[in-house]
């Protein structure tokens, strides 16, 4: 909402009135605040207690439709997810205890010592759902080292836990940390090491104190808990922002939008942009708040940065790191969130704030319906051809770290194909291909007719496999990529795609495989061998 002066009103009287999409937003009537807010002209204004009360209306019928969604975790749900943080505290105090005997250290020091868990991510920010994972931070104290005490000596304590599967070390990744699974939960552990030997349980990491003489590693470590922290901080309402969260991300994912690998939004981006909307609009209700999020980066003019924290970039930066998109990293004003998104992502993404702002512009009328704004991509009715990307292992424990591994190169496809001027629609959701026999995934992403209509596909293929053999640790799979047409989508796609409207959402999911972790943190950087134009 916006405070209106009608200047020709002589009593100077100020209204409220709604500060989104139905309101053009160059209209040469209208003023704009410093906010970009609209300031409209009394005459043309809605009854102010009358919006007032259907944007509540509307709010509650979209916090209804998020919970009819079931996403939202159940309080056993929760209970759980706490009790698998405490039980990781445990650990981690008992192992620290373990390292300090083995170090030697006199006993008043293996008393003294500890260590913590910290938590960030969607979990940390409040706006996980039942598909989300634990982000961890393991912080320790000066004499627990990253490559010994943590990769060997906790990973050998993690793995021999009942409550543990499928437990990986990610070595190589900008942020080095262990994935593995707690009683079913999936947890990315990451460590960051502090110039102290007692680590106090809600340890402020923001602390100049506990920061001195930390490892360039442990920094990057710790850039997740500083950015939630940030983000918490800069926004005027914690409960909106999550609630806006929430639904933007199911947005983002009913669309094809979610997937750092995919050259698509990452929670992290999706937190900054929601945050910067909450940031400008404070006392704004939900429902007009998702209105002008949409109509704010549906003409954002992009690549000007997404900033929260104005007057904090370093202009200009190098070319090498200018993204499409860039959106401020929160942790690290100097810094943009890690992306992969391509033109062909970017012009997705462009196109989907663009349909956005089209669904919500109405948010006043009564016909209005959240569905149409969360209906899931239809994928099979929007392209004519699909790269299929079968990806198999010859054992089932074998498939989720193959597929991890793939998904994890999948940037330098995106960009691999983008070279040979194929545009993409690449939709990260995973089916199972019933008619082989092997455990398996496969990828159907959209192709979109552009300036070449011939694609050499075994070059891609042949250069894709390169790229899969360089570094993988696990049994490689098979991969194949094949071109197929619309009509040749597994039924179960086409038909969604045919009955999703106003049709339960939660039904549409096709054959959804749920493998193992990834293998990578969204934000590892692959290198192309061949061109070695990855970044
Ligand atoms: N591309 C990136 N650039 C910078 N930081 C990132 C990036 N990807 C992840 N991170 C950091 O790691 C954290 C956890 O990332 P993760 O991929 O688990 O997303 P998330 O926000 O927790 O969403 P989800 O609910 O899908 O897990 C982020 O909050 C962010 O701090
Ligand atoms: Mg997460
Ligand atoms: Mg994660």
């Amino acid at each position: 909402m916006a405070h209106v002066i009608d200047h020709n009103d002589p009593s100077g009287r100020a209204v409220l009135v709604p500060n989104y999409a139905s309101l053009n937003f160059v209209n040469p009537n209208f003023l704009h605040n410093h906010h970009h807010q609209v300031l409209v002209p009394v005459r043309f204004a809605l009854n102010p207690a009358v919006v007032a009360r259907i944007e509540l209306e509307k709010s509650i019928s979209l916090q209804q439709f998020m919970n009819d969604e079931g996403l939202v975790p159940s309080r056993e749900e929760e209970l759980r997810r706490n009790n698998v943080i405490r039980k990781l505290k445990e650990i981690v105090i008992k192992w620290i205890k373990r390292v300090a005997y083995r170090r030697w250290l006199p006993q008043n020091q293996i008393r003294a010592a500890s260590a913590t868990i910290l938590t960030y991510g969607s979990y940390g920010l409040g706006v996980h759902n039942v598909e989300s994972d634990i982000d961890a931070l393991c912080v320790g104290p000066w004499f627990a080292s990253l490559t010994e005490d943590f990769f060997i000596v906790l990973w050998n304590m993690l793995a021999k836990r009942v409550e543990v599967t499928d437990i990986h070390c990610v070595k190589d990744a900008k942020v080095p940390l262990m994935r593995f699974k707690f009683e079913g939960i999936s947890i990315d552990l990451t460590y960051a090491r502090l110039q102290v030997t007692t680590v106090p349980e809600n340890v402020d990491i923001l602390n100049p104190l506990f920061l001195n003489g930390i490892d360039e590693t442990s920094w990057k470590s710790l850039s997740g808990v500083r950015a939630n922290n940030s983000i918490l901080q800069l926004v005027p309402d914690v409960k909106t922002f999550q609630e806006l969260l929430c639904c933007v991300k199911l947005w983002a994912k009913r669309r094809g939008m979610y997937g750092n690998l995919f050259g698509l939004f990452g929670g992290v981006h999706l937190a900054v942009l929601v945050a910067f909307i909450c940031q400008r609009n404070p006392g704004v209700s939900l429902a007009a708040l998702v209105s002008i999020f949409f109509k704010t980066f549906a003409s954002w003019p992009w690549p000007m940065p997404v900033l929260l924290q104005q007057g904090m970039m370093r202009p200009p930066h190098p070319p090498e790191t200018r993204s499409l998109m860039p959106i401020q990293l929160p942790s690290s004003p100097h810094e943009y969130c890690h992306s992969n998104i391509t033109a062909s992502t970017f012009m997705k993404i462009k196109n989907e704030f663009r349909r956005g702002y089209r669904h919500t512009q109405d948010l006043l009328k009564s016909q209005f319906d959240w569905r149409n704004l969360f209906e899931p991509y239809p994928y099979s009715k929007s392209y004519q051809q699909f790269l299929k990307i079968s990806l198999s292992t010859s054992k089932q424990n074998e498939l989720g770290d193959w597929i991890g591994w793939v998904k994890s190169r999948f940037p330098c496809l995106l960009v691999k194909l983008e070279e040979l001027c194929v545009l993409y629609d690449p939709s990260p959701t995973e089916y199972l291909d019933t008619t082989i026999q092997d455990p398996n995934v496969v990828f159907y992403w959209g192709l979109v007719p552009g300036r070449s209509y011939y694609l050499d596909l075994d070059l891609v293929q042949e250069e894709f496999k390169r790229n899969l053999v360089t570094g993988y640790k696990g049994l490689t799979g098979k991969m194949t990529l094949s071109l197929i047409q619309a009509s040749e989508l597994p039924k179960s796609l086409q038909l969604a795609d045919t009955h999703q409207l106003f049709s339960n959402s939660s039904q549409l999911v096709p054959m959804y495989s749920n493998p193992a972790p990834h293998y990578f943190v969204g934000y590892f950087a692959p290198r192309y061998p061949s061109s070695g134009t990855m970044s």
